[in-house]
């Protein structure tokens, strides 16, 4: 546990032993206090007055050190939590930035999000509330001990071997609980994505006429999680039962066993009354102690999935980048990718984009369109061949190097809580607000600007929610028309080509292709025959054909028909 914080905590451990060493100051003071009492009460016992003033005065020494080392540890245990939590946040920001770009799915950003908000909220409050606990109990429970085998090393040896039936009691009880616990987590989560769904998904159930009812996944998993509640709560009173059960049993041994030292006239009556007093002081904290180990346990777990976090594996960084020898030219050489070990998306894909021109994607639905461009942005690696960005393989580029070279405009736009005229200047941050505007008339925002209350300054909402998704879209293609990287990747989706949108975006494919490389996921006739070569992929994860227009529609093979198809059809797609 405390191995787990000083991982966190990194080179920032002395933080932490400061803490350490105080509260374990505090620990042995308020040990020592407890042991005080025995020769004070025993003082008192003989009438002897004198003692009875020393010791206490002792005592009050003791206490006015507990007061100051506790004031001391609290406060260093404050501090710790604040920059745990600072830390967690910084190492955490650090190495997200790092990871591949295909580690985000949705599943792992909601962990992501729990994990950095309240993972983070609660190890740090741990520091603060329960390590202080545990080490001052630990620690003046030992001291008694200590203290019993030197006041009568009989009923000493009686509470160091209750000391260690505690422990092990708190280590069953902690376990029984513990698996509980684990499996409430895992369906917390899953409750937790669900309900989201559930929120996302009220438009299609609306649409289908389920409003009124009920919503069969999130209902079944709320009855896993309210089975998993019960067995937790069971399992949780067995273990504080066990801990109770234990304490209560170590004491009445003690008890027990000091009696049977006084009636056979082995100990004084005045020690055994003392030895008695510390014995329920020294067994209430060992009880205590069994009772915090919940929340450690959790705290535990909770450093655990942090550290998961930060030890999973960055993407890996050239020990020599290479600079870029071919501005805007993109190769893919007998490219093998599968997001799952033994399902290949991709089985041998090569084609190449000579700097300055536009390639078409083309294929059928799920043939690896999408996944091609998440190669060549480097989300993933691939698992054979090669990816050349710029005349460079993309593992041989750093991140910034790739990154300055692309353009993007995915579907799924994300736009942040910000206003319109900043989500733009994203492309590029030192534009000016003349650039931008340039920028955002070719795309279409201009549109937009005077539809919305504040113009360029009406913030969209988180996500862009105040936009419709062809007028995200716009924007997003307006910060790649500023940007003008010298590639652009552009999934030209189908759900945003209402008319209106149509001419923007085929207006900004001109512009984007007359100064950049476009490789564009085609979805429009106009696109695919503007495009100056045509690469159809098959549903094998191979490339089915590569070549102009023209050529493919004189080779008479699958574009040719799929040409022939959706030309007779009302709306032209090259996905099924
Ligand atoms: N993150 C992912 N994890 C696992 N499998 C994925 C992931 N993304 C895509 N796939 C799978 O990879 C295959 C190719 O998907 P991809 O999205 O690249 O196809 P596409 O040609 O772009 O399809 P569409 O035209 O429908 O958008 C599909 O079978 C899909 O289910």
């Amino acid at each position: 546990m405390i191995r787990g914080f000083l991982t966190i905590l990194g080179s920032q451990r002395r933080q932490m032993f400061g803490f350490l060493l105080w509260a374990t100051t505090f620990g042995v003071a308020q040990g020592l206090a407890m042991l005080v009492l025995v020769p004070f009460v025993q003082a008192l016992l003989d009438l002897d007055g004198s003692a009875a003033v020393r010791w206490l005065l002792w005592l009050l020494l003791l206490v006015a050190i507990c007061c100051i080392t506790f004031y001391v540890q609290s406060i260093r245990g404050m501090r710790l939590a604040l920059f745990t939590m600072r830390t967690l946040h910084h190492r955490l920001g650090e190495h997200l930035v790092t990871l591949p770009l295909g580690w985000f799915t949705r599943r792992r950003t909601g962990e992501v999000s729990q994990i950095a908000v309240k993972g983070t909220m609660f190890v740090g409050s741990t520091s603060a509330h329960f390590f202080t606990p545990v080490i001052a109990n630990t620690t003046s429970s030992l001291v008694v001990v200590v203290g019993l085998l030197f006041f009568d090393w009989r009923i000493g040896l009686v509470a160091a071997a209750g000391a260690v039936l505690l422990y092990v009691a708190a280590i069953v009880s902690s376990s029984v609980i513990a698996s509980a616990e684990e499996a409430n987590h895992r369906v917390s989560i899953a409750v937790n994505n669900r309900v989201l769904e559930f929120a996302r998904c009220q438009p299609v159930l609306r649409a289908f006429g389920r409003a009124g009812t009920s919503y069969e996944p999130l209902a079944e998993v709320l009855d896993t999680q309210y089975r998993t509640g019960r067995r937790m709560m069971w399992r949780s009173v067995a273990g504080i039962s066990l801990n109770g059960v234990a304490v209560q049993a170590v004491f009445t041994a003690i008890l027990a066993f000091g009696a049977w030292l006084a009636v056979t006239d082995r100990i004084e009556p005045a020690l055994l009354i003392a030895v008695f007093g510390l014995a329920a002081r020294f067994t209430g904290p060992v009880g205590e102690l069994a009772d915090l180990g919940s929340t450690l346990r959790m705290a535990r777990d909770e450093i655990k999935r942090i550290t998961d976090v930060l030890e999973t594996e960055s993407i890996a960084q050239p020990a020599e980048p290479q600079p870029v020898s071919m501005p805007g030219s993109v190769e893919v050489e007998h490219v093998r990718f599968g997001y799952v070990d033994g399902e290949p998306v991709a089985r041998d894909i090569s084609f190449r984009a000579e700097p300055g021109t536009m390639t078409a994607l083309v294929g059928p639905s799920g043939s690896g369109k999408t996944t091609l461009f998440r190669l060549l942005a480097r989300f993933y690696d691939v698992d054979g061949g090669v990816v050349r960005v710029g005349g460079v393989d993309v593992r041989d580029q750093d991140t910034a190097t790739l990154m300055g070279q692309l353009s993007q405009v995915f579907q799924d736009v994300y736009l942040f809580d910000d206003t319109l005229r900043e989500n733009i200047r994203i492309g590029r941050p030192d534009a000016t607000d003349e650039e931008i505007a340039a920028a955002a008339e070719t795309a279409g925002v201009g549109r937009i600007v005077d539809r919305l209350h504040n113009g360029w300054d009406t913030p969209v909402g988180e996500g862009g929610s105040a936009l419709s998704g062809g007028e995200r879209q716009r924007v997003s293609i307006a910060r790649a028309l500023l940007k003008g990287a010298p590639i652009v990747l552009f999934d030209e989706a189908t759900s945003a080509l209402d008319p209106e949108n149509e001419a923007h975006v085929a207006a900004s494919i001109r512009e984007l292709a007359d100064n950049s490389t476009v490789i564009v996921i085609a979805h429009k006739l106009s696109t695919v025959v503007a495009a100056d070569q045509i690469v159809v992929l098959d549903d094998e994860g191979g490339v089915d054909d590569v070549g102009t227009h023209a050529e493919l529609i004189g080779r008479g093979g699958q574009y040719a028909r799929f040409w022939h198809e959706r030309t007779a059809a009302a709306g032209w797609a090259m996905a099924h």
